[in-house]
């Protein structure tokens, strides 16, 4: 530990892909091929490692055991002095302080020779200490801790007031649209469903129909609250509302695109979007058949 074969250069996280991290190694010998020794091992940059869960002090472990032995290294950087008393290994991993301005260095392992630059800044340099001393939960256990509990906008059925009550009100009541024996199938002008926003008669458009949903307010497993909201108006995009969600996975691509027609990556974070958030499963033409009071005119 401590020789001659240490040394320190910046290297991207095999799960982020930012080059935001400093590695140090000490105690190698033998032979390997700086390819390997690069670009084989799974390694986690500080925010990865608080994600996923590993420890610092572990993670750093795993990384000396892992190590494959390396024969005639001549690298050697500024951070560490001749006599292999490395100021940088203990300002890394031990919270000390020491000028973490950047460096260029190049090195020999083998055949291959290299540049070595450090890219990091020194904020993370030194902050990296600090999260080594806060104890990391394990994966699981912070998965478990994180884990919030859905809140449900749902609303408790009253006595009465269930879905199968009311797909019994819709076969026995005879005009719950409210037509008074005129027919549905009449085109419906915007402005004429803006006129219907009172209780008894309360008008919405849904994929272009319009429905009296007056009858199902109280039937709504939603509240009425939330059905109110598409009274007199187009509630299309009210019903099928979705929400994005950024989800803590990183890919392992770092670009913009669509990886399928709900899923986007920006940079290497994995956004998807969850569309019809309530109604997914809602056939709301069939629920409203009898609701049914025209189709939207959307010519005028
Ligand atoms: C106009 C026709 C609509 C029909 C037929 C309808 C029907 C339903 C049904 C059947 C559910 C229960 C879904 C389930 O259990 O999975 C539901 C839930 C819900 N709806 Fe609607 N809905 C309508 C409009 C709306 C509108 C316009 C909004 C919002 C402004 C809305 C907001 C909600 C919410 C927040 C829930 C609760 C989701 C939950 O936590 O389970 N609904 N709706």
């Amino acid at each position: 530990m401590g020789d001659d074969n240490d040394f320190t250069f910046s290297q991207a996280c095999s799960n982020c892909f930012f080059i935001n991290w400093v590695y140090y190694s000490s105690a190698v010998s033998g032979n390997c091929d700086l390819n390997i020794y690069v670009f084989e091992w799974s390694l986690l940059c500080a925010i990865c490692k608080m994600v996923v869960g590993v420890p610092v002090d572990q993670t750093r472990l795993e990384v000396h055991n892992a190590m494959p032995d390396i024969a005639g290294v001549t690298i050697k950087d500024d951070l560490s002095n001749s006599s292999g008393n490395h100021q940088n290994e203990s300002s890394l991993w031990k919270g000390e302080s020491s000028d973490n301005a950047s460096f260029e260095n190049q090195g020999k392992v083998g055949s291959l020779s290299f540049s070595v630059v450090d890219m990091s800044s020194p904020k993370p340099l030194t902050e990296l200490p600090k999260q080594s001393k806060v104890p990391v939960k394990s994966s699981e256990e912070q998965r478990i801790s994180t884990k919030k509990p859905i809140v449900r906008a749902k609303v408790p059925f009253e006595k009465g007031y269930s879905q199968m009550d009311w797909l019994k009100l819709t076969r026995t009541h005879p005009d719950l649209a409210g037509l008074k024996g005129e027919s549905n199938k009449r085109l419906i002008s915007m402005d004429e469903v803006k006129q219907h926003r009172a209780e008894g008669s309360m008008w919405t458009v849904l994929k272009g129909r319009v429905y009296n949903i007056s009858p199902y307010l109280n039937f709504h497993p939603g509240g009425v609250d939330m059905l109110l909201k598409g009274a007199g108006k187009d509630c299309t995009s009210l019903f099928s509302r979705g929400i994005a969600k950024l989800l803590t996975a990183f890919h392992t691509q770092t670009s913009q695109s669509l990886l399928s027609s709900r899923t986007l990556l920006i940079g290497n974070k994995i956004l998807n979007v969850i569309l019809d958030k309530y109604h997914a499963w809602v056939n709301a033409e069939f629920l409203l058949e009898k609701c049914l009071v025209g189709t939207l005119d959307d010519s005028r």
